[in-house]
């Protein structure tokens, strides 16, 4: 396989105080790094927090194709260029395979990894061809018809929040950037370097994500030492959107953590619908 150049960083936002200990955030094939916006401030309280969007999404120009690993440079290349040796890094989905190939093929730089609704392998190849063959002839309109039945739970889907991010896919999404991201994870598959990742990971689940079920996660907490689960009943594949005080409550308990900490422990969050008093 051709290795696509890793091309400029990709674009990011900084929040937080110079000099707290840096977390970079990885976002959804479809989405911009605002998806991380529920948990941005508490996050930026404590951390000195880097988001970055995908080729074509948000604020990055788009490529022709990428694969995870291009990707991935492209993170490295943005941290050397912040002058961050060593993070801890969460993503969603496409935005977590980075991480957790940054922490198989460099663990020395990644201090502790959370991994929200993503996977090894994003199941058949030939399905995100099709999606990406698709979006290059007709678009996003198509993807994004069908986009909310895999983003969110059915009471959730007409919420402004969710109606914001089916907008900005539908809008805002380059074609071509969204097809190069299907590309990466077509050709995805991190199973058999799960065992080679060394930093403290937590991987979260949203029960009823159709795109990467609870059984994908599973196998990244059963491939990766130590790895703890939580499972997040209420949510589907955008997680961090529906349940946003649950995930940011797993995320402050895992990378609060020593970074050495030698397993990681999930954190116990109750279900309780955002917003109700607990
Ligand atoms: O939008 C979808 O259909 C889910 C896509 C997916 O599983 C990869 C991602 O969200 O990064």
């Amino acid at each position: 396989m051709t290795r696509p150049p890793a091309g400029p960083p990709p674009h990011r936002t900084l929040d937080g105080p110079d000099g707290a200990p840096p977390l970079v955030l990885g976002p959804s094939l479809g989405t911009e790094l605002s998806v991380w916006d529920p948990q941005l401030a508490a996050l930026a309280q404590q951390f000195r927090v880097v988001r970055w969007d995908l080729p074509g999404h948000g604020g990055t120009p788009s490529v022709a194709t990428t694969t995870v690993p291009a990707l991935a440079r492209g993170v490295l290349a943005l941290a050397d260029g912040l002058g961050i040796d060593r993070f801890s890094y969460a993503g969603i989905s496409l935005g977590g395979a980075v991480g957790a190939w940054l922490a198989a093929h460099h663990p020395e730089r990644i201090a502790s990894l959370v991994l929200i609704c993503s996977s090894a392998r994003f199941g058949d190849p030939e399905a995100w061809h099709e999606r990406a063959a698709l979006v290059r002839t007709s678009g996003l309109g198509p993807v994004a018809d069908t986009a909310a039945g895999r983003w969110f739970t059915p009471d959730f889907a007409a919420s402004p929040p969710a109606t914001a991010l089916l907008a900005t896919l539908r809008q805002r999404i380059a074609p071509a950037g969204y097809a190069a991201c299907c590309d990466a994870l077509a050709g995805y598959d991190l199973r058999g370097d799960l065992a080679r990742i060394t930093a403290p990971t937590l991987v979260v689940a949203g029960r009823t994500d159709p795109a990467t079920p609870p059984p994908h996660a599973r196998e990244l907490v059963d491939g990766i030492p130590g790895a703890g689960l939580l499972e997040l009943p209420g949510a589907a594949h955008l997680a961090g959107v529906e349940r946003p005080a649950a995930v940011l409550a797993a995320l402050l308990g895992h990378l609060a953590a020593p970074p050495d900490a030698p397993a990681a422990v999930p954190v116990p969050v109750p279900y309780r619908p955002e917003g109700t008093a607990p």
